[in-house]
């Protein structure tokens, strides 16, 4: 059985080895002919899996270890009676711990309590709603808008325009052209246009869901003394191509890695192996806990002395510093090489361990600070 599968997913040989012989390929450069006699194909977002990609290779499964889905054509695939799997939820903590980091530092900066702060939430499914958790329980008042589910019927979600006059926006949506709701270009320039002097802007959802010429075009406008608009951004339209005066501009800026807490990506390949288990009635042999090593950190610990959101603060940047990605990405502004520098960073990125890894001792402190370092998914003790 050969299976393809892409050169960044962990574990790949742990995982499949016993099922089939793997050949690993670079994301962005996949063949057709190299598709053709294939039994088996595992990619990451950057391959694009359609009828050119596929033609009439006899697969017998596709799995992509990712949340989003918008680079595989399911149509086609389901047309061809292909089976096919990507992996929901893998890495939604990651991803919201990247945006908690990144507020962590933002409220560090312009010196604001989180408590004081309204955030807007767009696309309330795995990540949104666990986002929307996690800042409802530091304290932060919350609204989300998601008119699919509202559809559906779930109570409490809001319009986009009363998202939109919150302090803070995250956008959590996938990236879709059709259907009643597309969020191609959700943030057009009127919408764009429209945002306050003072909010903040965070996308790590899809590139293209923001127009990214138009947010550019508007932080150039922007007096840069004055104003307190940030973004954060760490996916890009026309990646790895990314707009330079884009990327100088915004406050923080990373290579689509909101995902790439090293326990997320490990869950992505665990779960399309599953799949394909199922899918070809194998048993199921591996668990990724099985191939984890011990996190490089895995305790700290706070005493009563410990102002609140210093202890906080501490704790989030100690297990997660988004500075650090931001600052790799800005000094590629250096360099002419932007897009294979996008793509160096991502497939060398370092090993980052998810908060639950670390347990956090509490000496004395009140139950306030206890329950928030639990909201964040930090194990605790007194
Ligand atoms: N930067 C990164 O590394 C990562 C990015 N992602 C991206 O984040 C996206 C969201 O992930 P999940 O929450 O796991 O997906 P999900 O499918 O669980 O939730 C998406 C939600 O968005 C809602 N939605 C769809 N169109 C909408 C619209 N026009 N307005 C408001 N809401 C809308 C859906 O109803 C759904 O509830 C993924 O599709 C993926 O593209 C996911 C993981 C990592
Ligand atoms: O899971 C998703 O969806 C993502 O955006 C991935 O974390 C992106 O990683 P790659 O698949 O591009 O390595």
């Amino acid at each position: 059985m050969k299976i393809l599968a892409d050169e960044n997913i962990p574990l790949v040989h742990s995982f499949f080895g016993s099922i089939g012989d793997i050949q690993q390929f670079s994301g962005r450069e996949l063949t057709a002919r190299e598709v053709q006699d294939a039994d088996i194909l595992l990619v990451r977002s950057v391959t694009r899996v359609d009828e050119t990609l596929i033609g009439d290779a006899p697969l017998k499964f596709v799995g992509s270890t990712t949340i989003g889905l918008d680079h595989v054509d399911t149509e086609f695939l389901d047309a061809r009676r292909i089976p096919y799997a990507n992996a929901p939820a893998c890495n939604s903590d990651s991803v919201v711990e990247y945006v908690i980091s990144a507020l962590s530092f933002l409220s560090e900066f312009d010196d604001f309590k989180l408590e004081d702060k309204s955030i807007g939430i767009v696309g309330y499914g795995n990540v949104g709603s666990r986002l929307a958790k996690v800042l409802a329980k530091l304290g932060m008042n919350v609204k989300a808008n998601d008119p699919i589910l509202a559809d559906a019927g779930e109570k409490d979600l809001c319009s986009l325009e009363e998202v939109m006059q919150c302090d803070i926006i995250s956008l959590h949506v996938p990236l879709t052209h059709d259907g009643p709701y597309p969020t191609y270009h959700l943030f057009d320039e009127p919408r764009i246009a429209a945002l306050r002097d003072n909010q903040i802007l965070i996308n790590t959802c899809r590139g293209g869901v923001i127009d990214n010429q138009a947010l550019r075009r508007k932080l150039e406008a922007q007096n840069a003394q004055k104003s307190r608009f940030r973004v954060v951004l760490d996916v890009w339209e026309h990646e790895p191509n990314v707009d330079r005066a884009l990327l100088e501009l915004v406050s923080i800026a990373t290579p689509h890695i909101a995902g790439y807490s090293y326990d997320g990506k490990a869950r992505g390949t665990d779960m399309i192996y599953q799949a394909l288990c199922r899918t070809l009635g194998l048993p199921v042999r591996h668990k990724a806990a099985q191939f984890l090593s011990e996190p490089p950190l895995s305790k700290l610990a706070f005493t009563s002395q410990a102002d609140s959101r210093w202890a906080l603060n501490t704790a989030i940047q100690a297990c997660y510093d988004v500075r650090m990605d931001s600052w790799r990405m800005k000094a590629l502004l250096q360099r002419e090489t932007l897009g294979s520098g996008f793509d160096a960073l991502r497939r060398n990125y370092p090993v980052r361990r998810e908060f639950f890894n670390v347990k956090v001792q509490l000496k004395n402190v009140d139950s306030d600070l206890f329950n928030k370092f639990r909201a964040l998914g930090f194990k605790t003790k007194n």
